[in-house]
């Protein structure tokens, strides 16, 4: 460690707080305080400005280390938990204030070291991509209030210059009127990635069966009373609960988060400027930060608007709309990828965001969610573009090969080895690398990845040279990293390492609302390449595909569709050619109980492969084969058959 960084210790027990100095101290580290309740940590803080917490859950004053989280972040100190509870309950009130890290009481000082140094990565990045943010805000809202635009033109523009940075789903700015007792509204629903949908103001109030001339007044007081800040959630029912207007709005649009910031314009006359979501914790004090940090620059581009208040919004944004606003009218960001739920869109959102950085990204979801398509989308919008992206499926190499396919391997390295070979990181090197099913690495190349990442740096497997790199990480999996970790099958700080920016993709029986676009999008797709006609689906084809629960997901989707317009001759597709047991669980005639005894998880999952081994004849691979029934990539499967001793005439190995 090349600098001393001040940690503060929030921990109520003398012994404990004192073993945590002495470890910290020895590793480097100064130690401005040991604090044993909320209040005494904030006394600390204030007086020593610390660049790191390790905070206790439980003091004994009755104070929770959780209750100090917000009060951190808005001060950019990383904190990391420390407790000897883990209590699900606990664990989720924690991981909800996004700590840096979580360690168990006991732990072992090199786990402790380990954590902090992730962290400190982590918060690293974490500034530089605040940093980024920032001015990439500034120069688009600064690009809007320069440019020649009509005024429909601008506002039309800030609601996409605004949604990258803090999303929403409905988003509305309130200028307080020229004449007395009005207002100047603009306000737009999210319909897509980059549409917004103009509302005008007495339409609204009449979906809302609300008489915008009764509502106005209460209005008025609100701006003048407005302040910048957010609500999630319960603060939000609790915010809106004495206010017809926004309480009305919410239920209409189903509205459970706000962030609003609220301004003085140069004539002294109240602005504010809101968002509103519908995911439930949708915003942070980082966003509200951000905002505020921008301030002067909305409050400029909102003094343009309040200049000329356009009376015609809903009209000339129509027109705007035919025209299909988008900031540069370049190609679409996200071409190929299907999905308008506001959950995806979500996802979209930060995928845009991500993209621009330097940072690993780790995208968790089940099988045929689409994480092999979102890392190359991921790769195709950041700088390292026209350098390579290559993929390596860890599930798919044997391990002892692991190593020489990553890091290369020299002439002779092993037998085989008739001639040196790069490895895939060299391949990658200026680009990016695509580590599919990173959950199925051997623990033993494990240590070496890390390395890579910590040192972007490594050795070819029988050679000394040490080469250096330069590759951006992108690591899937579809199994719980968490639970992996817990088992000791996935090293903590690998986790940790990667986990730098997780994108977590929805099941689509978690995003129904995508099946109708997603169906369309195959039957385009398939029926020319089948060679069909097929244009439209049937209502009963759509009924059928909404309420099956899709276990493989789209990709399960993608291959039914086939089979479905494969038997279809017409221009409307009929029917969809479900699997069997549709809408049922298959019947597992495998027992969790042997004699008295309660079987393991692994016992469990080689009697349900071996169960469905059987039933498909020992087909793995294609329609019908247990990878598909299992909602299995092929590979994982063999990897898991291998991995658990299951020999392929359905025997476990001896
Ligand atoms: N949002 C989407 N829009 C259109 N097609 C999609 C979408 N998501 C996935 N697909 C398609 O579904 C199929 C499966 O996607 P992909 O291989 O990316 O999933 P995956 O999560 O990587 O699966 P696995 O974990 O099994 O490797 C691909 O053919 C992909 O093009």
């Amino acid at each position: 460690m090349t600098m001393k960084e001040n940690i503060l210790i929030v921990e109520d027990e003398f012994i404990v707080g004192n073993d945590l100095r002495l470890m910290l101290t020895k590793a480097g580290y100064s130690i401005c305080g040991i604090a044993a309740s909320v209040d005494e940590a904030k006394a600390i803080i204030e007086k020593s400005k610390p660049s790191w917490v390790l905070l206790d859950i439980f003091l004994q004053d009755g104070s929770l280390g959780t209750d100090l989280a917000g009060y951190l972040r808005q001060r950019g100190i990383g904190f990391i938990y420390i407790s000897a509870n883990t209590n699900q309950h606990i664990l989720e009130i924690a991981r909800a204030t996004r700590p840096y890290g979580f360690l168990v009481k006991p732990f072992r000082e090199k786990d402790l070291l380990i954590m902090l140094d992730i962290a400190r990565y982590k918060h690293q990045n974490n500034l530089q991509m605040a940093v980024q943010r920032e001015q990439l805000m500034r120069k688009q809202l600064q690009h809007i209030i320069d440019a020649p635009f009509e005024l429909a033109d601008r506002i039309a523009r800030i609601p996409g210059a605004l949604n990258t940075f803090v999303p929403f789903d409905y988003f509305n700015i309130t200028i307080a009127g020229k004449r007395p007792n009005t207002l100047d509204e603009y306000s737009f629903l999210r319909s897509g990635y980059e549409e917004y949908q103009p509302l005008e103001q007495t339409d609204l109030s009449k979906s809302l069966g609300l008489e915008r001339s009764l509502v106005l007044p209460a209005k008025i007081e609100l701006l003048e009373e407005l302040q910048s800040g957010f609500q999630n959630e319960d603060d939000f029912t609790h915010w809106i609960a004495d206010k017809v207007w926004e309480k009305k709005l919410s239920a209409h649009l189903r509205l459970h988060a706000r962030l609003a910031i609220a301004v003085t314009l140069p004539d002294g006359s109240a602005a504010v400027v809101s968002f509103f979501s519908r995911e439930s914790e949708a915003y942070t004090e980082e966003q509200l930060a951000l905002l505020v940090k921008m301030e002067n620059t909305i409050c400029q581009l909102l003094a343009q608007i309040q200049q000329k208040p356009d009376t015609a919004f809903s009209r000339v944004m129509a027109k705007k709309r035919a025209e299909r606003i988008s900031p540069g009218n370049e190609a679409p960001l996200f071409e190929g990828i299907i999905g308008r739920s506001p959950v995806f869109l979500h996802i979209l959102q930060s995928i845009n965001m991500v993209s621009a950085a330097p940072s690993s990204v780790l995208i968790l979801g089940e099988s045929g969610t689409g994480k092999e398509l979102i890392a190359r989308c991921i790769h195709k919008q950041s700088p390292r573009k026209n350098k390579p992206l290559v993929t390596v499926n860890c599930a798919a190499l044997p391990s002892e090969l692991i190593e020489s396919e990553l890091f290369g391997h020299e002439r002779g390295a092993f037998t085989g080895a008739t001639d040196k070979r790069a490895g895939k990181f060299e391949l990658a090197d200026g680009g990016t690398i695509f580590l599919d099913e990173i959950g199925e690495l051997p623990i033993e190349s494990q240590v070496k990845l890390l390395r890579v990442l910590q040192e972007k740096e490594f050795e070819r497997v029988g050679g000394s040279k040490v080469i250096k790199v330069d590759v951006r990480v992108i690591a899937a999996t579809n199994r719980n990293l968490d639970k992996e970790v817990a088992e000791g099958r996935f090293r903590l700080d690998l986790y940790y390492r990667l986990n730098v920016f997780p994108v977590e993709l929805p099941p689509l029986r978690e995003r129904k609302e995508d099946i109708p676009l997603l169906a369309q999008h195959f039957v385009d797709k398939l029926s020319e390449k089948l060679g069909r006609s097929v244009t439209t689906i049937s209502p009963e084809a759509m009924k059928q595909l909404q309420v099956y629960d899709w276990p493989g997901n789209i990709r399960e989707m993608e291959h039914l569709m086939e089979r479905s317009l494969l038997m279809t001759s017409g221009s409307v597709l009929k029917q969809i050619i479900l699997p069997r047991s549709t809408g049922e669980k298959p019947v597992l005639q495998t027992s969790s109980i042997e004699g008295n005894r309660i079987k393991t998880m692994e016992e469990m999952e080689i009697d349900h492969i071996l169960h469905v081994l059987k039933a498909c004849k020992g087909k793995v691979c294609g329609t019908g084969g247990a990878a598909e029934i299992l909602g299995l990539p092929p590979s994982t499967l063999n990897s898991r058959i291998r991995k658990l001793g299951i020999k392929k005439d359905f025997h476990i190995r001896d």
